[in-house]
C-alpha cells in the first residue's frame, strides 16, 4: 500500500513538475533547459557558479532576444537582455514592475523592512520621497568637510600601517570599509565610529557583528532565489534583534543629546527627526526614524566600500591608469592652494571615469531583480525573435543580469580589459542607453547614488594623490567571485601595497 502511494505521489510530483517546466516553451519565449527541483540556479546551489556567472552566462547565451525564461527552483522569471527592454521595465512601464524582488517581513525586521529597497507600492513612494531631502546636491555639499577629515585620517592611517608599506600588504575592502564606515556613522548620526583607531566602539562592534550574520543572511538569500515561496512560509529575521537594539539605542542616546544640550546639525538624522513633526501619511515612530538612520548605515557602507576597494583594486593593477589620474589630482590640487573642494572633485574626468569603468567591471549589485506587479503583455516588434505577443504574469520575477550586459562586447570592446576611456568625451556619449546601469535606472534607481560616488571619489582622489599603490602577491589574479556572496566579492580578497609619495 505505502509503495503504492509513493508511486502515485512520485508520479503526480513528475507530471506537475513537467508541466511546470513547459511554461516558457508554451508562451513561445526561448530559454535554457531547467533541471528538476533547481530549476536554472542548480550551478549557484552547488556552490559552482555565483548567481553573477549563472545569469550573465544566460545573458550571452540569449542575448540575441529581448528577454528570454528561466526557472528559479520551480518558479518561472525572465532575464532581460535587451537595452530597450530594460528601459521599458525600469522607465516606460514602472507601473508593471514596481518592486523590487525581495520580500522582508515588516514584522519580523523592522529596520531591514522599511528599508525604501523592499518596500512595495504607495509606501515605498511615501518614503522614497521623505528620504529624498537628505541627498540633495546641498547636503552632499554640507557633508563634504566630513568626508575630507575621514580621508586625512585613512591617509595617515594607511601611512602609519606597517603592513600596508612593507610588502605584507593590506586587503583592499577591509580598507575601505573602515573609511566607510566612519563615514555612514558621521554623516547619517553624527557620531565618529573610530575606524582607524584600536577602539571599540559601538558602530565596529555593529559593523562586525553585521557581517557574521551575513553568513545566515547569504544562506538564506540563496534560498529565496532558488525557493521563494519556500521563504515566505518559514519567514526568517534577517537582521538579529542585538544588531537593531543597538542601532536603536544609538538613535535614542544622539536625540536625547542634542535635545537637552539645543545641538542642531543639518545631517540626515535631523531630517528623520523633522518627519517625527510633520509626516502627514502614517505615524513616523521612533522605530521609523531608527530604520531610516540604519538603512543610510547598511546600504551606504558596504556598497561603496566594494567599489573604492575594486577601484583601488584597477589602479594598482594597472599602473598607466594610476599615473594618468595621479597626474589629473596632483595637477589640481598644485592648481588650486592644494585644495579639493567640493566642486573640484566633480570637475575631475579621468577620476569619474576610472569609477565608472570599475562599476561596469565589478558593480557591486550584479543582478536587479525586479517583480512584475501588473499583468503585462509584450508585443514583438518588427524582425523580432520572439515570434507572438507574450502574456507576464503578476508576481514574474524579472532579473536584470548587470553583470552580463556590463561585460558585452557589443556594447564595451574588449569588454574584460580595464579602460577608464571609454567613459570620457565622445566615447561616453556612444555608450549604448540602458547598457550601463550600475545603480539601477528609473524611479527606483539608487537613493545614494551621490553620496556613494561622492565618498568612492574623495577616498581615491586623497589615496593616488599621497600612495603609488601596487597589486600584493597575495592577491589571486585573475579575480573570481565567491558565489555565495550577496554583493561583489573577489575570492581571497585584494591585498595592495602602498608606497608613500613624498
Ligand atoms: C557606490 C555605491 C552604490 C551602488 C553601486 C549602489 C547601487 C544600487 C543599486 C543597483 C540599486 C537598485 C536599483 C534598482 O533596483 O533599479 C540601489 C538601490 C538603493 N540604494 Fe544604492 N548603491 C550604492 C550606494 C548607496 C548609498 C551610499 C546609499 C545610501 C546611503 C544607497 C541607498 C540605496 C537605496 C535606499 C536604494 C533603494 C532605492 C529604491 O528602491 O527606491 N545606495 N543601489
Amino acid at each position: 500500500m505505502i509503495i503504492l502511494l509513493i508511486i502515485v505521489v512520485s508520479a503526480l510530483v513528475f507530471y506537475l513538475l513537467k508541466k511546470n517546466y513547459e511554461y516558457w516553451e508554451k508562451r513561445g519565449v526561448p530559454g535554457p533547459k531547467p533541471t528538476w527541483f533547481f530549476g536554472n540556479l542548480g550551478e549557484n546551489f552547488m556552490m559552482k557558479k555565483s548567481l553573477m556567472e549563472v545569469y550573465a552566462n544566460v545573458y550571452h547565451q540569449y542575448k540575441k532576444y529581448p528577454f528570454v525564461g528561466v526557472f528559479k527552483g520551480v518558479s518561472p522569471a525572465l532575464v532581460v537582455c535587451e537595452p530597450e527592454m530594460i528601459k521599458e521595465i525600469t522607465v516606460k512601464s514602472f507601473q508593471h514592475f514596481h518592486d523590487n524582488d525581495f520580500e522582508v517581513d515588516k514584522k519580523l525586521d523592522p529596520i531591514l523592512g522599511r528599508n525604501p529597497f523592499v518596500l512595495n507600492g504607495q509606501e515605498w513612494k511615501t518614503v522614497r520621497s521623505q528620504l529624498t531631502p537628505g541627498f540633495t546636491s546641498g547636503k552632499m555639499k554640507w557633508i563634504y568637510p566630513l568626508l575630507e577629515d575621514t580621508s586625512n585620517q585613512l591617509v595617515n592611517f594607511i601611512s602609519n600601517q606597517p603592513k600596508a608599506t612593507n610588502g605584507e600588504g593590506f586587503e583592499s575592502k577591509d580598507l575601505c570599509a573602515k573609511f566607510t564606515l566612519n563615514n555612514v556613522a558621521n554623516c547619517a548620526f553624527g557620531l565618529e565610529a573610530k575606524a582607524f583607531t584600536n577602539e571599540s566602539t559601538e558602530f565596529q562592534l555593529i559593523a562586525k557583528k553585521f557581517f557574521e550574520s551575513g553568513i545566515i543572511q547569504t544562506f538564506f538569500f540563496v534560498l529565496a532565489q532558488i525557493f521563494p515561496s519556500l521563504l515566505k512560509l518559514i519567514k526568517i529575521k534577517l537582521i538579529p534583534k542585538d544588531i537593531e537594539d543597538r542601532l536603536a539605542n544609538i538613535v535614542t542616546q544622539t536625540l536625547n543629546y542634542r535635545k537637552n544640550n539645543n545641538v542642531v546639525r543639518n545631517d540626515f538624522l535631523h531630517i528623520l527627526s523633522q518627519l517625527k513633526k510633520t509626516c502627514k501619511e502614517y505615524e513616523f515612530t521612533d522605530v521609523d526614524v531608527t530604520a531610516h538612520a540604519s538603512g543610510f548605515f547598511i546600504d551606504g557602507f558596504e556598497t561603496s566600500a566594494s567599489v573604492m576597494s575594486f577601484v583601488l583594486h584597477e589602479l594598482a593593477a594597472n599602473g598607466e591608469a594610476q599615473a594618468k589620474l595621479r597626474e589629473e589630482i596632483v595637477g589640481h590640487f598644485r592648481d588650486n592652494d592644494n585644495k579639493l573642494s567640493y566642486e573640484g572633485l566633480q570637475g575631475l574626468p579621468y577620476l569619474d571615469a576610472v569609477i565608472q569603468e570599475t562599476l561596469r567591471l565589478h558593480p557591486p549589485l550584479f543582478n536587479l531583480g525586479k517583480v512584475c506587479t501588473k499583468p503585462y503583455t509584450y508585443v514583438p516588434k518588427k524582425g523580432d525573435k520572439i515570434s507572438k505577443p507574450v502574456q507576464i504574469e503578476k508576481g514574474t520575477s524579472v532579473v536584470i543580469p548587470l553583470a552580463g550586459i556590463h561585460r558585452d562586447p557589443e556594447f564595451f570592446e574588449e569588454p574584460n580589459e580595464f579602460k577608464p576611456e571609454r567613459f570620457i568625451g565622445d566615447n561616453k556619449e556612444k555608450i549604448v542607453k540602458y547598457s550601463f546601469l550600475p545603480f539601477g535606472e528609473g524611479p527606483r534607481a539608487c537613493l545614494g547614488q551621490r553620496f556613494g560616488m561622492l565618498q568612492v571619489k574623495i577616498g581615491v582622489a586623497y589615496v593616488v594623490k599621497n600612495f603609488r599603490l601596487s597589486v600584493n602577491g597575495k592577491t589571486k589574479m585573475p579575480l573570481e567571485y565567491d558565489p555565495f556572496a550577496i554583493i561583489t566579492t573577489p575570492k581571497g580578497g585584494m591585498w595592495i601595497d602602498f608606497e608613500k609619495i613624498e
